[in-house]
């Protein structure tokens, strides 16, 4: 992102032919106190905007007007029409990255609306900087993943959330439980669905009285007791026993439940936050999880990309880990980081943290972190290239491509400009090390164009 959002200023751009209306909004928005500029051709924006059109507008032109001012300020663009808008027109400003579309004339008090978006965003904003420094990463699908998870904290929904193991799923709910701004809010609960016992009937859900079974030896109160007004956190949601997810969907619906031997019921109300790395929607299907709990647990959904899908937060994961470990700033050899960005992680980000605690580990004195700071078990076996490489990740990326109608010239092609695109980015910009790296001439670098890759839309890429 470029400026911090000023949550009193706008620019807009506008694709009207009908300019008296247009001056009328504008000074409509500017009476409310709300400083708004117009953009102008080629320029920039730094801040959030408005784009303006009516129906004499071009929508190619529109929807090109925010594809280019969109990256820029993130999600913070209002697309405002000043007539009818076509049908299925607000669908293709969504996509192309306005976060909002609305008709001027179509709502009471479309200043306040506005205002109201604003100070949503700058709210937003901030908190999304406090995500960016506890949830580490900048890739662009992890910087949607945090705007969602602002925007979840922001509720009380049922928040469902999706990721392989050490995703980060846990690490999510703890943020989230910080975010939330309910008055007296009490503690997070953590409860692992893969610990609980069906013999003893959901005592670690709903607390039993003395003697309710053997060992219960007092009454104990359950984790839906202790979270009470704070947030419970169900890991693991897939592995809860059958014969206990209508008991669950009960305390969901009614608020209420009781304790195992007891026939008094309690009531609790808490904010609820559910994790698997199982295909939930599919376990519904084949019958092993209640679809009428899955509908109630999943107000939101919010899937957590495994690491293999954001490689490039991998270097500032590593920084973030060795000052973690090490509380200094000691340089990382480049070849450290170009093994660590490329192996493999079926354990996601806590494979990572547990790789980068062994090197810090193994680390002699003050100097940089080196190749022989990596243990030896840890090192690249290169008689096994292929498992190096990620043979399977790469496999699925050229079967994808080949879906797409892609020729084995055309692979050729995108993979050696991905290379070279690679070895110019890291040694950035010097074409003689970067050819010293791939092994080729430098004027083959020089004369190397970045390419877009084109991919028929209409073929299913799965
Ligand atoms: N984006 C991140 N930034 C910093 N640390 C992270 C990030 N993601 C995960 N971690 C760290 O990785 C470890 C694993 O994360 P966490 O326990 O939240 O994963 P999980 O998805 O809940 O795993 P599991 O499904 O196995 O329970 C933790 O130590 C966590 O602090």
């Amino acid at each position: 992102m470029l400026n911090k959002l000023a949550k009193d200023e706008l620019w807009f751009k506008s694709f009207c032919q009908t300019s008296s209306l247009l001056a009328e909004v504008i000074h409509t928005i500017a009476q409310s106190g709300i400083k708004i500029q117009a953009l102008h051709f080629q320029e920039t924006a730094t801040s959030p905007g408005i784009i303006f059109f009516d129906s004499h507008a071009k929508k190619a032109a529109v929807l090109e007007g925010i594809l280019e001012q969109a990256p820029f300020c993130e999600q913070q663009l209002i697309a405002i029409s000043l007539d009818v808008i076509p049908n299925g027109f607000s669908w293709q400003l969504l996509s192309a990255g306005a976060s909002d579309v609305f008709m001027w004339n179509s709502v009471e008090n479309p200043v306040q609306v506005l205002a109201a978006r604003l100070s949503y965003w700058d709210k937003a904003d901030k908190q999304l900087q406090y995500l960016q420094s506890k949830l580490i990463g900048k890739s662009n699908i992890w910087q949607a993943a945090l705007r969602q998870i602002s925007d979840m904290a922001a509720t009380d929904c049922p928040i469902l959330i999706l990721g392989e193991s050490g995703t980060g799923k846990e690490l999510v709910t703890k943020e989230i439980h910080h975010l939330d701004t309910r008055k007296d809010k009490q503690d997070l609960v953590v409860v692992d669905c893969t610990t609980i016992v069906p013999s003893l009937s959901g005592s670690e859900l709903f607390g039993h009285e003395r003697g309710a079974f053997t060992n219960a030896i007092s009454t104990r109160d359950g984790a839906i007791s202790l979270a009470n007004g704070g947030t419970l956190f169900l890991d693991e949601l897939g592995d809860l026993p059958a014969a206990l997810q209508p008991e669950l969907l009960r305390v969901l619906q009614e608020g209420t439940y009781k304790r195992v031997g007891s026939n008094t019921w309690r009531k609790a109300h808490f904010r609820l936050i559910s994790a698997t790395n199982r295909d939930l929607a599919e376990e519904v299907k084949i019958g092993n999880f209640r679809q009428d709990l899955f509908y109630r647990i999943s107000g939101w959904v919010c899937h957590l990309p495994a690491l293999r899908e954001r490689r490039e937060d991998i270097p500032l994961l590593v920084d973030y880990f060795l000052k973690k470990v090490h509380k200094k700033n000691q340089p990382v050899a480049p070849e450290v980081y170009q093994y660590l960005s490329a192996r493999d992680y079926p354990g996601n980000v806590r494979e990572l943290q547990q790789l980068v605690s062994r090197i810090a580990n193994k680390h002699i004195g003050e100097g940089p972190f080196t190749v022989g700071d990596i243990p030896e078990a840890d090192r690249p076996h290169f008689q096994n290239r292929e498992s190096f490489f990620g043979k399977e990740e790469l496999a699925q990326a050229v079967k994808r491509m080949i879906y797409a109608g892609l020729s084995l010239k055309d692979l050729k092609e995108i993979v050696t400009n991905i290379a070279k695109e690679v070895a110019i980015d890291d040694e950035h910009g010097n074409l003689k090390q970067a050819a010293q790296k791939l092994g080729c001439s430098e004027r083959i670098l020089q004369m190397h164009k970045k390419t877009d890759i084109y991919i028929n839309p209409y073929l299913k890429i799965c």
